[in-house]
Formats: C-alpha cells, sequence, structure tokens
C-alpha cells in the first residue's frame, strides 16, 4: 500500500530516516557502554566519541529529512494540480489539449501525474459537458473543485510528507530489535518483537474504522462546495426571483452536515490519540523496562545494556507515535487520492478526441488508484474508412430517468457532411447531441462509427462540442486556443481563427492574440466568443463537431457572423448543428426534425420546405418574426 503510492523521491527521506534510527541506536548503546565503562572505572572517552558521533549524525539526517518533504510537497502539488486541470479540460469538447510532457517523479506506480489524458466522467453530475445545458462543459463540479484545491493538498500531504517517514518509522523497529538482539540481548529483542508486531494490527483496525467516515466527510465538502458554487452563480437570477433565502438555506444545510461529520472525525482521531499514547507507548516502555530488569536481576545484562534497552524502546514505538500524529494525513490523503483518480480518470469515462494518448479503458487497480497510469493508445482522429459513414445511427433509442426520450432513429451523417437537428423545446436535440458524444448509452439500436460499433470512448475522442454559451480562461486568445491544442503554432492559431471568421477582428484589436479574455468573455461580444470557441474546436482536430444552438442569443449579425463560420466549414468538416433559429439550416446537407423523442422528418431544407410539418411552419413563422 505504501511503496505503491510513495514517488521515488520520497525514498530519500526514508533512507535518512533509517540513517538516523541506525544512528540514534549507536548512541544509545554507546551511552551503555559509557555507563558500563564509568561503573567499572574504565576509560569511557572512546564510547563517549562514538556517541558524539553518532548524535551528530542523527541531527544532520533529521535535518535533511525534515526538509525535502515539503519540497516534495510542492513538486506533488503542481503535478496533481495539473494532471486534474487537464482532466477536466479535456472533457470540455472545445478545449481538449494535446498531451504535454510534464515531469514524471514517480515510481513504477507512485509517480506523480504526467500530462497525459485524464478520463473525467462529467463531475458528480454538475460538471459534464452537457450538450445541452447551455454551458461551457469545461467548469469543474464543486466535488471536483474541491479535489483540485484541499484534495490536491491533502494528497500531496500524504504521499510526499507521510510516506516517506512513515515507511522508515514503521521499518525502524526492525532495525532496532536487530542491533538489540545482536549487540544487547535476543531474548528481550525477540519478546519486544511479539509486542511490535501489534501495530500492523493496530493499523489495520483504524484504517478500516476511519476510512467510511473520512470519504463520507470528504463526499460532504465536496457537496457543500458544488452547493455553494451553485447558488454563486445562479444568484443573480435568486435575487430577481426573490428567492436569496431558499439559496442561503441550501448551503446552510450542506454546511450543517459537514460539521457533524467534522465533529465525528475529530473523535475518532482524538481516540486514535488516546490509544497511542496512553496505552501502547506505555505499555510499550512497562514492558521494556520490567524485561530488562528481569534480565538484569537474572545477570544477562549490565547496567549499561539495561539503560541502552530502555532507550532503544523509544524508537520502537515510533511507528504507532508517528500513526497518531498523522493518521489523519494518511487518511485524508489516501481518500482524496481514491476520489480524485475515480472522479478525474476513471477509465472509460471520457477525455474527448484526444489525438495521442489515452488512459487506458482496460486500465487495472493500480491504474485506477493513481493517475499516473496513461498508457499510449492510437489516436481514432485520424482514420477514416471510406467505405462507411462517419457514423451511423440505426434504430437507436435513448431513455433518460427511466423513461424512454428517443427512439426509432435511422440515419447516417457521412464525412464532410452537415446534419442540422431541429424540433419543439423537449423533442430530443440535446439527447440526440449527447448520445453522439458519447455522454449518452444507446438503449437499443445501434450507433457505428466507421462502420464499428462505437462504445462511449470512442465518441467521446471523435467528437466535439461547442456549447450554447463556451467557456473562456481568464487569459489571452492565444492562451485560451491554445487550450485545444497546446503545441499550436501562432500561423495555427490564425488559421483556425480565418476558418472561423474570427481573423480579422482579433488582428484589429491592439494586442491580436493577446488580447486578454475572460470567464465572461471580457474583451469580446457573444459572437466572438462563439466563433472563438469554433476556432477552439477546430484546432482539436476531432472527426465531428458538434454545435448546440451555435447562433442562440445572439442578435442577427452575429448571429450571420457565426453562420457563415459555420458555413465555411461545411464540407471540409462533418458538423452536427443542434439549431433553435432554422435559418440555420438551410445550407445543411440534411435535417432532421424531431418531435416528443421520434424522428418526424429526415432529408434536404429545400425537401422539408416543400412537406407540411415543423420544419416548414416553423420556417414560415421565424420569416415572419424578422
Ligand atoms: N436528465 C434528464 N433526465 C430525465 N429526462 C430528461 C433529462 N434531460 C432531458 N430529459 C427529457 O428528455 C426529453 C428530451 O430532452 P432534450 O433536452 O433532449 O430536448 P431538447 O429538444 O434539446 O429540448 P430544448 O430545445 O428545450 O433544449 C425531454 O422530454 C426531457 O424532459
Amino acid at each position: 500500500m505504501l511503496l505503491r503510492d510513495m514517488p521515488s523521491r520520497a525514498w530519500v527521506a526514508t533512507v535518512l530516516q533509517w540513517i538516523r534510527t541506525i544512528a540514534l541506536a549507536t548512541l544509545f548503546l554507546a551511552l551503555g557502554q559509557v555507563l558500563d565503562s564509568a561503573i567499572d572505572g574504565g576509560n569511557t572517552s572512546a564510547a563517549m566519541i562514538l556517541a558524539a558521533a553518532a548524535g551528530g549524525v542523527a541531527v544532520v539526517c533529521s535535518g535533511i529529512a525534515a526538509a525535502l518533504p515539503p519540497r516534495l510537497r510542492a513538486v506533488e502539488e503542481r503535478l496533481w494540480r495539473g494532471s486534474g486541470i487537464r482532466a477536466v479540460l479535456h472533457r470540455d469538447p472545445a478545449a481538449s489539449p494535446a498531451p504535454t510532457t510534464a515531469g514524471r517523479s514517480g515510481g513504477a506506480h507512485g509517480g506523480a501525474p504526467r500530462g497525459g489524458h485524464g478520463g473525467a466522467k462529467p463531475g458528480g453530475g454538475h460538471a459534464g459537458a452537457r450538450p445541452g445545458s447551455g454551458h461551457g462543459g469545461v467548469r469543474p463540479g464543486g466535488g471536483e473543485a474541491e479535489l483540485l484545491t484541499g484534495g490536491v493538498e491533502r494528497i500531496a500531504e500524504y504521499r510526499a510528507e507521510f510516506l516517506g517517514p512513515a515507511l522508515a518509522a514503521f521499518t525502524a523497529p526492525a532495525l532496532v530489535l536487530l542491533l538489540m538482539g545482536v549487540l544487547v540481548d535476543p531474548v528481550i529483542a525477540v519478546l519486544l518483537l511479539a509486542l511490535v508486531l501489534l501495530v500492523p494490527l493496530l493499523v489495520r483496525f483504524f484504517l478500516a474504522r476511519f476510512r467510511g467516515p473520512t470519504a463520507q466527510y470528504r463526499r460532504l465538502a465536496g457537496a457543500a462546495t458544488s452547493r455553494f458554487q451553485e447558488v454563486l452563480r445562479s444568484l443573480g437570477g435568486l435575487v430577481l426571483l426573490g428567492a436569496e433565502n431558499t439559496g442561503r438555506k441550501t448551503v446552510a444545510e450542506a454546511a450543517a452536515a459537514l460539521r457533524v461529520q467534522a465533529v465525528a472525525l475529530l473523535k475518532r482521531s482524538q481516540l486514535m490519540i488516546l490509544v497511542n499514547d496512553a496505552v501502547f507507548s506505555l505499555v510499550m516502555i512497562t514492558a521494556t523496562v520490567a524485561l530488562a530488569l528481569w534480565r538484569f536481576q537474572d545477570g544477562a545484562i549490565s547496567e549499561g545494556d539495561f539503560l541502552a534497552v530502555v532507550l532503544l524502546a523509544t524508537l520502537l514505538y515510533e511507528p504507532i507515535d508517528k500513526l497518531g500524529r498523522s493518521f489523519y494525513v494518511a487518511m485524508a490523503g489516501r481518500t482524496q487520492q481514491g476520489m480524485f483518480t475515480q472522479t478525474l480518470t476513471t477509465p472509460g469515462t471520457t477525455d474527448t478526441h484526444t489525438t495521442d494518448t489515452a488512459v487506458s479503458p482496460t486500465a487495472g487497480t493500480a491504474a485506477r488508484t493513481s493517475p499516473v497510469n496513461f498508457t499510449e493508445t492510437e489516436s481514432s482522429g485520424d482514420s477514416t474508412d471510406p467505405g462507411h459513414p462517419l457514423l451511423r445511427l440505426e434504430s437507436l433509442g435513448v431513455e433518460r430517468g427511466g423513461s424512454s426520450v428517443l427512439s426509432g432513429l435511422t440515419l447516417d451523417i457521412p464525412r464532410g457532411s452537415t446534419l442540422a437537428v431541429v424540433g419543439p423545446s423537449g423533442a430530443g436535440k440535446s439527447t440526440v447531441a449527447m448520445l453522439l458524444q458519447g455522454l449518452l448509452p444507446a438503449a437499443s439500436g445501434q450507433l457505428l462509427l466507421e462502420g464499428r460499433q462505437a462504445d462511449p470512448r470512442d465518441l467521446q475522442r471523435a467528437a466535439v462540442t461547442v456549447a450554447q454559451k463556451p467557456f473562456l480562461f481568464s487569459g489571452t486568445v492565444a492562451e485560451n486556443l491554445r487550450l485545444a491544442r497546446p503545441d499550436a503554432s501562432d500561423e495555427d492559431l490564425w488559421e483556425a481563427l480565418e476558418k472561423a471568421r474570427l481573423a480579422a477582428e482579433i488582428a484589429a484589436k491592439q494586442r491580436g492574440l493577446a488580447t486578454q479574455v475572460g470567464e465572461d468573455g471580457g474583451a469580446l461580444s457573444g459572437g466572438q466568443v462563439r466563433r472563438l470557441a469554433i476556432a477552439r474546436a477546430l484546432l482539436s482536430d476531432a472527426q465531428l463537431l458538434i454545435f448546440d444552438e451555435p447562433t442562440a442569443d445572439l442578435d442577427r449579425r452575429a448571429e450571420r457572423l457565426v453562420d457563415e463560420s459555420l458555413q465555411a466549414l461545411a464540407g471540409e468538416h462533418t458538423l452536427v448543428i443542434i439549431a433553435h433559429r432554422l435559418a440555420t439550416t438551410r445550407w445543411a446537407d440534411q435535417v432532421l426534425v424531431l418531435d416528443s423523442g421520434r424522428p418526424a422528418g429526415l432529408g434536404t431544407p429545400d425537401d422539408l420546405l416543400q412537406q407540411t410539418g415543423y420544419y416548414a411552419e416553423a420556417t414560415a413563422g421565424e420569416g415572419e418574426h424578422r
């Protein structure tokens, strides 16, 4: 357990602690010799020099061993947080960076995360890139935000500051007892060994007792953060509705639940400290003194040996002492590490269309316990099979919340074609988008990607969704674009902007690609934000680009520009456009009309306009309102 999680650099602290233990044992043995020599009237100087030297080594090793973990902790924090952020980013179809090659400091299993791809499932239902949600989709959910902040700190503390010293502390008794057995008295050493062997049993007992409450505490902390974020995000709406108190109550309830769990956890911690200090150390010292007295009275050991044995015993309860002091660090760190790996890198849950590495879908237990186990897989991005349409849907059905929301959907989406999906509210348009992006499973029928049965991971890699309100990070235009391809040159960025019909407007800005934008767009208009998201999606090299109501809430001019930018992609890219405004579907190759979860029409815009039905009626209605 310890070894698997331990970063390789933490071994330095472990080795230093081992040297310190041997030095301290040497010091105690030398002090025993000093006492014996003093009693016998012999020369004590050699033993005193040895004691002083050993003491010096112990002090130096302790100093270095104490200085190392905080540095390692900073490295671990950076790597884990980087890995988590990348996993979240990769979930956003419009923000899927190609892999970087950040450093790797770990051993075979326990290394720090490297810049690979974390699979990421829509975090606890809050953060997924739900195409129809109208949100950017990249924001981490509350639980994930908690993981990426406090969680990462706990993980780094556990891996960098607990594991190395803990391993040293747990193995130190073996060294001490060996020295005691060889140099003082094997009988005392063997009997104390029996007592020391109780430690692993105690550790198991407490681990089992703490695991549940710690995990529960972390879950509640995540839920509280999530509620808080939700309330913050919807504060404006809540105020308008006069419902601030509801928001306040929600947060207060989550905080109260967290408080109760925190108190329960503290109580258990106190119990642990009591067991450590009052029981184990007392038992250990009493037993050692009793054994030493017994052996001394039998004449088996000298006064000096007696002193050495008692002093050496103080090194024996180091493991339980360490455990008592840092138990919470270990439990919190392990729990967070497990949650981090599950939430941000669970195999088979996401990782969009990335171009060269991905989480192994078959990753085993080791992979699930550490986000470092990214395996290289082949890109699915470029493989094309001209014999098949890019996507084929055969009698597809989808269920949500236990009810059928889509059924009997059959259609082909050829490579380079544009499909517009239209229909009244609740017809199932977003459901189709989620299905095509691998975010919802098919309940019936089949979905073929290039002629092969597509599983959600294939679809997540192949498709990218540009959400209705794309999320921009605080940073420059270039930084926001490079989320999709970190190694893109400025030329690549301009090319993508050109295709998205945004290049001229960015070039006209004083700072060009270095123009600062923010979460709300900053220097950009709503339409420009959407075209920036289109450019970002283009940079990702996805096979399928899904646009979720790309022109919703835009004025006519902005709508026209976004529409032009989409048209410019037609033919070269495979597009699926979820459209409210039918004007944006006029140039589509085929239009799918949905009604109450069933296909109510499929054809070219012209064909559908000739027929009576939703498409013709809604198009006419739109014309009247313009
Ligand atoms: N999370 C969910 N759980 C259960 N049912 C859902 C869920 N989300 C949507 N639905 C239902 O699925 C059906 C299709 O919803 P969907 O969001 O795909 O419609 P839509 O055409 O995109 O609607 P809109 O234009 O209003 O966004 C609706 O009946 C809706 O109530």
